[in-house]
């Protein structure tokens, strides 16, 4: 498997833990070593227990939607880096960057944007994005895999947990 196909299947393992019912988001960034720094998914913020914000994202109440609560994957990733700082890195998203998370991708210093949706091309906030990026001279390019899907095979590292033992080893 390639660098880029396994960082963004990380970021989209990453996004499957969203509990966003409609847009769920992972990114996961990786320092010039090719090291995983950082990983995150959208979702409501630290001690905000479940159900207490809504996920709603049609109410005519501001309040009652999830835009104004939710931490974007790209906020939550660079908040829980395991390095000092992510400067130099690369970010692999799930979805295109919002005009917010770019501002924090271009001020943390990271220096390279793989994404694999770009659903809301046509939006402002994607629009803006864009213009960010391309000031600052911070690249972006799709990503675009090789195949739909990629098999996470549980049995085939324990194949006796399926009902398969491993098989004998062979006689002498
Ligand atoms: O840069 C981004 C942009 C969006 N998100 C999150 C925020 C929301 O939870 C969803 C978008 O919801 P829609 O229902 O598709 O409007 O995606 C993000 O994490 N990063
Ligand atoms: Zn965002």
């Amino acid at each position: 498997m390639d660098n880029d196909t396994y960082f963004m299947a990380v970021a989209v393992l990453a996004a499957k833990w969203s509990p966003d019912p409609n847009t769920k988001v992972g990114a996961c960034i990786v320092n010039p070593d090719k090291k995983i720094v950082g990983i995150g998914y959208n979702r409501m913020p630290n001690g905000c227990p479940n159900g207490s914000l809504p996920w709603a994202r049609e109410s005519e109440d501001p309040l009652g939607n999830k835009y104004l609560y939710v931490c974007h994957a790209e906020l939550n990733a660079i908040m829980n880096k395991t390095s000092a700082d992510v400067k130099g890195c690369t970010i692999y998203v799930s979805l295109f960057p919002c005009n917010e998370c770019t501002k924090i991708i271009i001020q943390s210093g990271i220096k390279d944007v793989i994404y694999l949706s770009d659903k809301y091309k046509g939006e402002n906030t994607t629009k803006a994005s864009k213009k960010m990026l391309d000031l600052a001279e911070i690249p972006y390019r799709v990503f675009l895999p090789a195949s739909k899907e990629i098999v996470i095979d549980f049995g085939e590292i324990a194949p006796g947990l399926f009902g398969n033992p491993p098989a004998d080893p062979p006689a002498d």
